[in-house]
């Protein structure tokens, strides 16, 4: 039974809903049930609270889902032909892979343009709260947006005045221009504060993992640290307690074992400061004298057994700093900047700049051009200050300028430089120097993308990589990999390759997000 073929037909039926009296479920033209006021609402009234049935991955996708084909083209066309079971029409995704059946009245909500109710998911009671966002009347069918790629034909709605349709419809980009990753339903780290950290599973990216690096003993970080002899096996216990309660170095040399036992005798490790620390006058003790220890934990075995060698080292095989946190503010800082690379290449569609072309005859019709672009964000961290750096955006440029190294990448690498150049000339500060060494903080004020993420439609070819490496981004976050020309991952992984002096992370946008956007492309050319 389809949802629109239900047994309400007749606008007359209505049945009284228990739980809100304010709601009623009646018949909707063309749509089956749908979800009525009985009386007004005010605006910003929880109509609804729904609890959610959970589906995981495996058994959605063996049951409920379209088929691996169909779901690889996950477009409005395939799912509307393809529909397995009804279930297809009702349940949405979830946090973790899983898929969502809202009960209650969360399922019977119709999707309008111009929705007048929200939801926001509830993963700590999974469930669903719906609020109306504006004044209802009476007999007014509340609906909720469903996103812009709809598998049935959609009913005249009479929800709202304004309709988002009307801004979108046929834009003769196949709706491309209706990718709105801003748009409902939102992911979840739009739901709670700031400052909460979003799991790894929620982020809208996955991070490429780079393999440790090896090292050797000619690569083995060291530093100088004062240590001293503990003879009597009497005085540990006491010099323990000291080093504890006086907690020198403890931030500096916490990647090292504090205490290295050789035959009877037990060394302390106390400080890296120029001088060594005053030391308690009732231990027994010989002089402090300098040791090499080596400078950071170790990431795999044979570096545990180089720094072993030197002094007992931590093993902690995820490199630290590797995993940074992400706070939701920060992922829905990285959300809006994807939103507006992908704005930023579609504005140039019309252009005919550089874009893909269908790579298959058949699909055609889903696969469509999208121009290449390039944001750098003012940084998250920097938000509130008003001297951070600005935002910059390039798009690719390889046919109006006729030139073949205008990849998005390459232009905003120069618009930067170029701002740079200017900022620098009406400054009248003197700038310093540029110089080779990469450690000086000199050398670093003219980089160009220090500290910096930067997002974009392509996964950036192996030259734009390599202009990345050189201006020291700190992360790549990219929509759509590419599969033959790539150099962060794909191809080639760029900042990983033995020799080059800088590594900065990778995020590969989730393919589920490419799919809701239709992205289908070709993956030989350069980006
Ligand atoms: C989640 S259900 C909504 C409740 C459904 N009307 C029912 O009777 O069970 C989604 C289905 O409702 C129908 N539907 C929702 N909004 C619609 C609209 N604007 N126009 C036409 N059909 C709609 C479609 O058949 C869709 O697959």
């Amino acid at each position: 039974m389809s949802a629109a073929s239900s047994t309400f037909q007749l606008e007359s039926e209505s049945r009284p809903y228990l739980n809100n009296p304010a709601c009623v479920i009646k018949a909707s033209q063309g749509k089956g049930r749908g979800v009525f006021a009985s009386r007004t609402i005010a605006s910003q009234t929880v109509v609804e609270i729904s609890p959610v049935l959970l589906f995981n991955k495996e058994e959605y996708e063996q049951h409920g889902k379209l088929g691996r084909l169909v779901a690889a083209l996950s477009s409005a066309h395939f799912r509307k032909y393809n529909r397995f079971t009804i279930l297809d029409d009702y349940t949405f995704k979830w946090k973790n892979g899983n898929m969502a059946l809202a009960l209650g009245l969360g399922s019977l909500f119709n999707h309008s343009n111009s929705p007048n109710v929200s939801y926001t998911i509830d993963s700590s009671t999974d469930s669903i709260v719906y609020t109306v966002t504006r004044n209802i009347e009476p007999d007014e069918e509340l609906c909720i947006y469903y996103g812009s790629n709809l598998w049935f034909d959609p009913a005249e709605s009479s929800a709202g005045n304004s309709s988002i349709e009307d801004e979108e419809k046929d834009d003769g980009w196949g709706g491309l221009s209706n990718v709105d990753v801003l748009r409902n339903p939102l992911p979840i780290f739009f739901n709670g504060s700031a400052d909460d950290v979003v799991s790894e599973e929620d982020l809208p990216f996955e991070r490429f993992k780079r393999p440790p690096e090896e090292e050797t003993a000619d690569t083995v970080r060291t530093v100088q640290a004062w240590a001293v002899d503990v003879p009597d096996p009497r005085s540990i216990g006491p010099m323990l307690k000291w080093l504890r309660r006086s907690e020198v170095d403890a931030d500096k040399l916490g990647h090292l074992k504090r205490v290295r036992k050789q035959g009877e005798t037990s060394t302390f490790l106390l400080s890296v400061s120029p001088t060594p620390p005053n030391l308690p006058h009732d231990i027994s003790l010989t002089d402090p004298y300098l040791v090499t220890v080596p400078s950071s934990v170790a990431l795999t075995t044979t570096s545990l057994a180089l720094k072993n060698s030197l002094w007992p080292t931590i093993f902690a095989p995820r490199r630290k700093g590797e995993v940074e946190d992400w706070s939701q503010g920060k992922a829905r800082w990285a959300w809006e900047a994807m939103h507006a690379v992908v704005q930023e290449a579609l504005r140039w569609r019309d252009e005919g700049e550089v874009g893909f072309l269908p790579c298959n005859q058949i699909l055609s019709y889903i696969l469509l051009q999208l121009p290449i672009a390039a944001y750098v964000p003012a940084p998250y961290e920097a938000l509130d200050d008003a001297s951070l750096p600005s935002a910059f955006i390039a798009h690719d440029t390889r046919q109006s300028a006729a030139h073949p190294l205008r990849h998005a990448v390459m232009n905003l690498i120069r618009q930067i430089g170029e701002h740079r150049a200017c900022s620098d000339a009406e400054s009248m500060e003197p700038q310093p120097p540029p110089d080779g060494d990469s450690e000086s903080p000199r050398n670093g004020n003219n980089y160009l993308l220090t500290s910096q993420v930067l997002f974009t439609t392509h996964e950036p070819c192996i030259m734009c990589s390599m202009a990345l490496l050189h201006s020291r981004v700190k992360e790549v976050v990219y929509l759509i990999p590419m599969e033959k020309t790539g150099g962060c991952g794909s191809a080639i992984c760029l900042p990983t390759l033995p020799g080059v002096n800088h590594r900065f992370n990778i995020c590969r946008w989730k393919v589920e997000t490419i799919r809701e956007a239709g992205l289908q492309l070709d993956p030989s050319i350069d980006s």
